[in-house]
């Protein structure tokens, strides 16, 4: 695999570069800049070690770097970790002119990205992803936020970072299933568009499965899977970072994926969700004549090919579609999906019938029938 970086510029209410590549630490001070004096770290215990690394760099540079540790995954999107980070930057006097890194998952990536956008209404954030899901999708594109007890990500803000990097090292350590969630996102930019996503991850799934790995081959595949999944989302968010309208493709699967989390209290892993969540849109379009049975078929070949998971227990319908009201992407009384006419075709299927809904969740169904003729 080649060690000079790429570089992903985005457009989106500033102009940024996420970099892709390997042992990126030390670009952290370019992206600051020189008129940064203070930094807040943001992190997890598990990232203490690079936390501290970055801690160490920055002072070495003259800057003055704190550090603040959050609690892990769904945790940290609090309101009281949010008052608990404000707490700190308060107390520290960080002013506009000051920054925060953070460094982790998407969780972390989320919270920080939130407190940079609240903070003095808006000061500087760089994020550092440390998990597949992360690289691919949480840390780039400026959607932030915390969840609240109604429900997943309902408060928040668009707010671009000043850079990101995507220093693959990160991944070695990083454990085999949470590698698994981030292909759900990398399957999920394949199907809304770039359908070579679909096929590298084909052509490499067993491969995939056994993370971590020594092979360089497939050090270079990840490489390439993050470079596309970047780039798409790149395009994207720079058209709409608002979600007008073409952003809303992003949140494919993401309607039941986002209730399936509510419900399981976050016990179940962001990307499993996903993965759950695309089957769930994908029988939707078929049911609702939209999407061909190849492609359906093809959802549950190549997610099931990585080890994700193509179910839910059927016994929580109600509950799901209560949460799903609360989908950002509703209007009013109106649920709207995102479905596929095609691989590399999103659309939006707006007020399903409720029988319809209902049976394309029976097919998700871990009592699925193993007929496909719900509705004919
Ligand atoms: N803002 C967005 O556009 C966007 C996009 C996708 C997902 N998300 C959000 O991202 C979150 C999911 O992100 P995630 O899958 O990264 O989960 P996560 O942040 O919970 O991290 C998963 C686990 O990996 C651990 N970890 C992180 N980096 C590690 C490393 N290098 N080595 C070892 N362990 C490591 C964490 O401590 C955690 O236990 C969800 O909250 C989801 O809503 C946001
Ligand atoms: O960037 C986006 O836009 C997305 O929808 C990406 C999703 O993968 C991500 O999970 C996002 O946080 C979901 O946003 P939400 O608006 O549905 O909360
Ligand atoms: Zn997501």
């Amino acid at each position: 695999m080649t060690d000079t970086p790429s570089v992903v510029q985005i457009t989106a209410e500033r102009t940024y570069d996420v970099v892709i590549g390997r042992q990126l630490l030390g670009e952290l001070p370019g992206l600051l800049g020189a008129g940064v004096r203070k930094v807040l770290i943001v992190h997890t215990e598990a990232l203490e070690a690079s936390a501290a690394a970055v801690r160490e760099d920055l002072l070495a540079q003259g800057y003055e770097a704190l550090l603040a540790v959050i609690p892990d995954a769904e945790g940290a999107k609090s309101v009281d970790v949010l008052a608990f980070c404000w707490q700190i930057l308060g107390q520290s006097d960080f002013t506009r002119s000051d920054a925060i890194v953070s460094i982790g998952g998407g969780a972390t990536t989320d919270l920080a990205g939130f407190v940079a956008a609240t903070w003095l209404r808006g000061i500087m954030v760089v994020h550092i992803p440390t998990t597949l899901l992360g690289m691919v999708d949480a840390a780039v594109g400026g959607k932030t936020g915390i969840n609240t007890a109604e429900g997943k990500n309902l408060v928040g803000a668009f707010y671009s970072p000043a850079g990101v990097l995507c220093d693959l090292v990160a991944l070695e350590t990083l454990p085999r299933w949470d590698f698994v969630a981030g292909l759900a996102e990398i399957i999920k930019t394949g199907f809304i568009a770039d359908p070579v996503i679909l096929d590298l991850v084909e052509a490499n799934a067993e491969a995939l499965t056994a993370w971590p790995t020594a092979d360089e081959h497939l050090w270079g595949v990840v490489r390439e899977l993050v470079e596309r999944s970047v780039v798409v989302k790149g395009r994207v968010v720079s058209e709409d970072l608002k979600e007008a309208s073409l952003r809303e493709i992003l949140n494919y699967g993401h309607t039941l994926a986002h209730a399936i989390e509510q419900v399981e209290r976050f016990a179940w892993r962001h990307g499993a969700a996903v993965s759950v969540g695309m089957v769930f849109a994908a029988e939707l379009a078929r049911l609702a004549g939209r999407l061909d049975d190849e492609v359906v078929d093809r959802h549950r070949s190549i997610l099931g090919s990585v080890g994700l998971p193509l179910t839910y227990r059927g016994d929580r319908w109600e509950q799901l579609l209560a949460v799903m009201r609360r989908d950002k992407k509703s209007r009013g009384d109106l649920l709207r999906f995102v479905v596929l006419e095609g691989v590399g075709k999103p659309s939006r299927l707006e007020g399903p019938d409720p029988v319809l809904l209902a049976a394309a969740f029976a097919e998700i169904s871990a009592d699925a029938p193993t007929s496909r003729a719900v509705l004919l």
